[in-house]
C-alpha cells in the first residue's frame, strides 16, 4: 500500500497554465517536472542550465523531495540531471529548479511545459554523530571502491 501525504505547491507567474506535476501511472513513485520555460531553451552537447519549474513547495518536516532524471531523456538524448539527485530540503521555500546536463552529441530544445525530470517525495531519517575511537569490526572491513571484483 502506497502512503500518500498533503503538499502545499504555489505556482509563480511563469507557470501559469502548465499542468501542475502529476505521477503519470497507477504507482510511479515520481511527480514528473515540467520545464516552466517562456521560450525553448537549447543545451548544446556538454551544456547545463538550471531550468526553473515556476513551482514553490512546504514538504512537511521529515520529508525531502528527490529530483531525478527520466530515464527516457537519458537513453534517447544524454539529458539527465547533473546533481542526481538533486535534494529538496523541507524547510526550502524557493523555486524547485533542475540542474540538466547535455551529455549528448546533438544540441537538445526543452520546450515550454516539457516534462524534464521527475520528483520522488522520501522520509529523511537524521543521524545523530557520535564520535569515538574504534568501530565495530565487519567483514568488509575498509574494502570498497571494487574491492569484491569488477
Ligand atoms: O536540484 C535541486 C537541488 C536543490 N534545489 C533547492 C532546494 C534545496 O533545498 C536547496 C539547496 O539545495 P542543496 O543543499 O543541494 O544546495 P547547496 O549548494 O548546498 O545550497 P545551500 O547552501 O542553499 O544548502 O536548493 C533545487 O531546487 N533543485
Ligand atoms: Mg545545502
Amino acid at each position: 500500500m502506497t502512503r500518500s501525504i498533503s503538499v502545499a505547491v504555489r505556482r509563480l507567474a511563469h507557470a501559469e497554465g502548465l499542468p501542475l506535476p502529476a505521477y503519470e501511472t497507477a504507482d510511479a513513485a515520481g511527480m514528473d517536472l515540467r520545464a516552466a520555460v517562456e521560450a525553448p531553451l537549447t543545451l548544446p552537447p556538454g551544456g547545463r542550465a538550471l531550468v526553473p519549474t515556476g513551482l514553490m513547495i512546504a514538504l512537511p518536516p521529515g520529508f525531502e523531495a528527490q529530483v531525478r532524471p527520466r530515464s527516457g531523456l537519458a537513453a534517447k538524448f544524454g539529458v539527465t540531471v547533473l546533481n542526481s539527485p538533486g535534494t529538496i530540503d523541507a524547510d526550502y521555500r524557493g523555486e524547485v529548479k533542475v540542474i540538466l546536463v547535455n551529455l549528448g552529441a546533438e544540441p537538445f530544445v526543452i520546450a515550454r511545459g516539457e516534462r524534464i525530470a521527475q520528483m520522488v517525495v522520501a522520509p529523511v531519517t537524521r543521524a545523530e554523530l557520535t564520535e569515538t575511537d574504534s568501530l565495530d569490526a565487519t567483514a568488509r572491513g575498509a574494502g570498497g571502491f571494487g574491492s569484491t571484483g569488477r
